[in-house]
């Protein structure tokens, strides 16, 4: 039976731990699916190159606002689709040859599950044993409890986002059923390109989890470009020909019926522990699933560390990449080849932003969340529209809101508007190094009339003490 000195499991953000302070190790990658993992072959990366067609066609569209008008776009879906995966396939097969070129790396490409405490029994038959593991395995897409819909069929126009982008072909008709993340940014991508969306949410606002008036805002929005239901959940499914004819129930208890061509299942993702066999590894979960760690990533079992979205209470990729860099200096603290301490997360906000139309990104509690928390704060909110860039782009829907300690420390940021995945990160900076935000606002130059005014005038709009 081969005892590696180091097992990683999952090839995504767990690729990245292999850093010169683990040069001559013994390793072995297990990966049962695409080398590389989410974020690569079916997360942020192609999701983000599919927007920027998207939002180039609301932007000629809107361009009329400025003076100017085009015609309506040709979309070559094959052409988008193929500079997208043309670019990304050969990363992932690139990644996967290095790995198998390097003598002290063994690629196991199968599934791994625990059957003691690092102890492994692949899919292939073999069995592994491991002086530490590293448990990377991330999370997959979870499907609909709904009658007459029997799981996951691409073949039958039924996707995940796993599959939804390399279909052959655009469906004239798309349901998008969800109002998270990956569901705004799909609807986008997919509206813009002409299929006829419609999204189905079942909570009252898309992106709910947001500042209520970003959230209200986003929703205002999307409503202006394809049709979403809100408050309204998917009763039963049955297909009529080519399509799928979904059954609704409605706010107010009323139902409908919605065909598509295509059913784009965008309601959560889930860690993958259960095809791990956690609990035979030892490994203690939390209720939705996750491995329970520590601070400094490690698990229940000693010599086994997590990162990423199996242990993460934020499935993103930034937050996976710092779980990985924390493990990896571990992992060369344990072994004796770099001094200590361990390190350990911090307190630093966790960022994130949506690539839908119009961008939402944010950091920290929401208004409501610090009213019910009993926090003291203050807030300013700045219009995209009321500052000089916000001008010439006629912004009318974008904002800004900043909550700040009376005493001037950020609590948190929330924007909806261009470009608010970059502009916010100046206030990520703030926050995570406690700077004053009147210090932010006054001991620098902002570049005019950069749409970065934004963020100045909303820290110096605070009511802070002093
Ligand atoms: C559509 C979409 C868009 C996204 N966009 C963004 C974004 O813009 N920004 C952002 O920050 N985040 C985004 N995310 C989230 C981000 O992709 C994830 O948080 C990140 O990729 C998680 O990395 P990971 O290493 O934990 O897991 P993964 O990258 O998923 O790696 C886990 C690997 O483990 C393998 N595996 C699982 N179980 C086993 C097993 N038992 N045996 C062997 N191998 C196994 C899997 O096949 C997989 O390759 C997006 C996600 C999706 C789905
Ligand atoms: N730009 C980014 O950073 C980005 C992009 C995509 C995904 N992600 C990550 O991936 C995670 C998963 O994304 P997601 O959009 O799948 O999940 P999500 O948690 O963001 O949204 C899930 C949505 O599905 C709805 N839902 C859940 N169960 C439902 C049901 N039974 N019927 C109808 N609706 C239901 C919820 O109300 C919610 O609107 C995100 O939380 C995020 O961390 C990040």
């Amino acid at each position: 039976m081969p005892h590696h000195d180091l097992v990683i499991i999952g090839s995504g953000s767990g690729n990245s731990l292999l850093t010169p302070e683990l040069e001559g190790l013994d390793v072995a990658i297990v990966e049962k699916g695409t080398f590389g993992g989410t974020c690569l072959n079916v997360g942020c990366i192609p999701t983000k190159m599919f927007v920027l067609p998207a939002d180039r066609v609301v932007e000629a569209d809107d361009a009329h606002r400025l003076g100017v008008a085009f015609d309506p776009p040709h979309v070559d879906w094959p052409a988008i689709r193929d500079r997208v995966f043309g670019r990304i396939d050969p990363i992932s097969r690139g990644g996967e040859d290095y790995r198998r070129g390097q003598d002290d790396v063994t690629l196991y490409r199968t599934r791994a599950r625990f059957t003691g405490p690092r102890a492994l029994l692949l899919d292939t038959g073999e069995e592994l044993t491991a002086e530490r593991v590293v448990v990377a395995a991330g999370s997959r897409a979870v499907g609909l409890a709904v009658d007459g819909l029997t799981g996951v069929d691409p073949d039958r126009g039924v996707h995940t986002s796993d599959t939804v982008m390399r279909m052959d072909t655009l469906p004239p008709r798309m349901i998008v059923v969800g109002g998270g993340f990956v569901a705004c940014e799909m609807a986008h991508v997919f509206s813009s390109l002409g299929v006829r969306v419609t999204q189905v949410q079942r909570s009252a606002r898309l992106l709910m989890a947001e500042e209520q008036e970003i959230s209200q805002r986003y929703t205002d929005v999307a409503r202006e470009h394809y049709d979403v239901r809100l408050g309204t959940k998917v009763t039963t499914a049955e297909r009529v020909g080519d399509a799928w004819r979904l059954t609704t129930e409605g706010p107010d208890g009323g139902t409908d019926h919605l065909e598509a061509e295509v059913v784009l299942l965008a309601v959560g993702r889930r860690p993958n522990t259960d095809l791990l066999d956690a609990a035979a590894g030892g490994l203690e979960t939390h209720p939705d699933g996750r491995l329970v760690v520590d601070a400094q990533q490690r698990t229940s079992v000693p010599k086994v560390w997590a990162l990423g979205d199996i242990s993460s209470e934020h499935q993103l990729k930034h937050v996976a990449n710092g779980d990985a860099r924390i493990v990896a200096h571990n992992l060369a603290v344990d072994l004796g080849r770099v001094a200590g301490p361990p390190r350990e997360q911090d307190d630093r906000p966790v960022p994130h932003a949506v690539f839908g139309h119009p961008q939402v990104a944010s950091f920290g509690p929401t208004a409501e969340q610090l009213r019910s928390d009993g926090t003291e704060f203050v807030s300013y909110t700045q219009k995209v529209g009321d500052v000089a860039y916000g001008w010439a782009l006629e912004d009318t829907t974008g904002l800004l809101t900043v909550h700040a300690a009376p005493d001037g420390r950020l609590l948190a940021a929330h924007m909806v508007g261009p470009q608010a995945s970059s502009i916010i990160q100046p206030l990520v900076q703030a926050a995570s190094f406690g700077q004053h935000a009147h210090d932010v606002a006054r001991g620098q130059y902002w570049i005019h009339p950069a749409l970065a005014e934004v963020v100045e005038n909303a820290l110096l709009g605070l009511p802070l003490e002093g």
